[in-house]
Order: C-alpha cells, then sequence, then structure tokens
C-alpha cells in the first residue's frame, strides 16, 4: 500500500509527500520514495524513524500492522497530526486505544477507503433494515490474495456491521466466524463471514442474503489497490480544520 499511496499523492494537485517511513532494516531505506514507488525521484528519503518520516506533516496515512498503528495513534495524537488508519485485523484493546488517540486528534479509520464499498455498506445496511431476520439469513463472503494475514478481512467486518446496524442488532453477538464439523442448523439471525485466500486477488467481498425462494447478492471487486489510496488521501485532506475525533468514510465521503 505504501507504493499506492505515493502514486496516489503525486496524483492529487492538493497533496504532498512529506515523509516515507519503513521499518528498520527495509531495502526501501535511504532509498528515494518515488523511485521505490516506480515513479521516478520525488527527493523524499524513505526513513525507519517515525519522528522523521512524520515532520512537518497534516496527516500520516498509516497501511501498516495493528502494534505499529497503536503507536503510532500516540504520535499522532502528541504532535496533533491527523491520523488515517486503513490497517485491519486490530483487537479490541487496540481498537480502545485508537479511541483513546482520538480524543486529542482527528483521526479517520476504515476496514475499506474505496467509495465503492463504502456505498455498499450503506446499501447493505439498508437490504438488512428492510428483510426480515427470520426469512433472510445474512452471509459475507471475502476473498483476497495469499498475503493477506487477517480474517475476515476489515472490510467484511464493516459490511457485517453494516448487516447489524440495519437489523439493530450487536455484531459480536451474532456473528458466526467460521464454521467446521457438525455444527447443527443455522441460527436465525446470525451474520456469517468466510473467508478465502488465494493469488494476486485484490479484494473481493459480498454480501449474500439468502431468503426464502430468492437470494440477494450485493458484491464489490477491487480491481487496484489505487482505490484505497486515493480514498485515504482524500480523508488526509478532508481531515484538515476537523475537530479532534474519531471519524469514518461516510464522514469524508459525505454518504449515510
Ligand atoms: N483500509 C483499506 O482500504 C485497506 C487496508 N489495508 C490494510 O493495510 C495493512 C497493510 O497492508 P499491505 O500494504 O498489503 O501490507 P504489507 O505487509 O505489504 O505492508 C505493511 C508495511 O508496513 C510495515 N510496517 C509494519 N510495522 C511497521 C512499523 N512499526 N514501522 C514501520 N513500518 C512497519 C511492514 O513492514 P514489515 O514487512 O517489515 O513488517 C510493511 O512494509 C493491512 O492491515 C491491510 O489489511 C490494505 C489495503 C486497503
Ligand atoms: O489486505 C488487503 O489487501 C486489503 N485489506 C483491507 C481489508 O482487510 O478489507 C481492504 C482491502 O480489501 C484490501
Amino acid at each position: 500500500m505504501g507504493q499506492a499511496l505515493i502514486g496516489a499523492i503525486a496524483n492529487d494537485p492538493a497533496a504532498r509527500l512529506s515523509g516515507a517511513l519503513e521499518r528498520e532494516g527495509a531495502d526501501a531505506i535511504l532509498r528515494d520514495a518515488g523511485e521505490v514507488a516506480g515513479l521516478g525521484a520525488n527527493g523524499v528519503t524513505v526513513t525507519a524513524d517515525p519522528d522523521e518520516a512524520f515532520d512537518g506533516a497534516d496527516a500520516i496515512l498509516d497501511f501498516t500492522a495493528p502494534a505499529a498503528t497503536r503507536a503510532f495513534a500516540d504520535m499522532a495524537a502528541q504532535k496533533g497530526i491527523a491520523h488515517i488508519i486503513g490497517t485491519t485485523g486490530m483487537s479490541a484493546d487496540d481498537e480502545a486505544h485508537v479511541h483513546l488517540a482520538a480524543e486529542r486528534t482527528v483521526i479517520v479509520k476504515s476496514g475499506n477507503m474505496s467509495m465503492g464499498v463504502i456505498l455498499l455498506s450503506v446499501l447493505v445496511e439498508r437490504a438488512a433494515a428492510a428483510l426480515e431476520a427470520s426469512d433472510w439469513d445474512i452471509e459475507v463472503l471475502e476473498m483476497h490474495h495469499k498475503h493477506k494475514v487477517d480474517a475476515p478481512s476489515g472490510t467484511a467486518l464493516l459490511l457485517g456491521q453494516a448487516a447489524a446496524t440495519g437489523r439493530d442488532i450487536d455484531l459480536d453477538q451474532n456473528s458466526v466466524r467460521m464454521r467446521d464439523g457438525h455444527t447443527g442448523p443455522r441460527a436465525a439471525g446470525a451474520i456469517g463471514f468466510a473467508t478465502l485466500r488465494g493469488g494476486s486477488v485484490v479484494g473481493d467481498h459480498s454480501v449474500i442474503m439468502a431468503g426464502p425462494g430468492e437470494r440477494l447478492v450485493l458484491s464489490h471487486h477491487a480491481e487496484d489497490r489505487g482505490i484505497f489510496a486515493r480514498g485515504a488521501v482524500k480523508a488526509a485532506i478532508w481531515s484538515r480544520g476537523q475537530a479532534p475525533g474519531l471519524y469514518s468514510m461516510r464522514d469524508v465521503l459525505g454518504v449515510s
């Protein structure tokens, strides 16, 4: 995602890359960030020092890992920099940490930054509200590339949350995250998740609403990681002048 972000910033006249961070020992350290992204030199040197990378920045675009995101949330809050979080696979404890940091700075956090997925979540919420839970079973199916380390995807959870909100139920209390063996029949009102991994799939998500004699399927297919990067840049630009708080991509895109 780092390379996609550098590309999205270069293509947006309202944005400027001020720093680029990688982990100590990574091949990209001390290289030109534009060259690492395959765009030609842009004069920004990749560093392993977060302080150096964040110095002078208005926003941090963070697509890393939960432990890093926790640490960067503290740094962003302390420096008063907006924190745009795309990292997924965060625990409840990580989420609570981010909530606390959002008391001190602007945080935009979303399991998916693309316009299409955010609109899909609105449609899922409406469909789930309209369809009787006793008749319509909701399953969220996702497939990603073989390098992905967390499951279900952040997007699948975001879509599951949209369905739960539409039904006015608690997702954690009603979700089935895996099935194996003699599971018994499906619990009425459950929201199920199924995960596929393989190849180079950028990100496919379907919310299946299975009713008596018919099936409604709402899907999104990501073809290029640029859609996530462009959303993150949009969020960073939007964050300017906002009051501290935890925001979603619905806030950024103005859809509900
Ligand atoms: N919300 C959205 O729209 C999207 C979210 N994502 C999420 O973004 C995250 C990253 O995805 P992706 O780019 O594919 O993953 P990668 O593993 O390719 O990239 C993550 C990078 O972050 C680096 N990193 C981790 N910890 C630190 C740290 N403490 N300091 C500096 N660098 C660090 C990793 O280094 P190292 O390899 O050395 O650990 C790695 O280079 C995932 O959680 C993914 O699910 C991805 C796409 C879209
Ligand atoms: O890891 C990925 O690649 C992606 N992660 C996000 C997720 O967990 O949903 C967003 C997108 O689907 C790609």
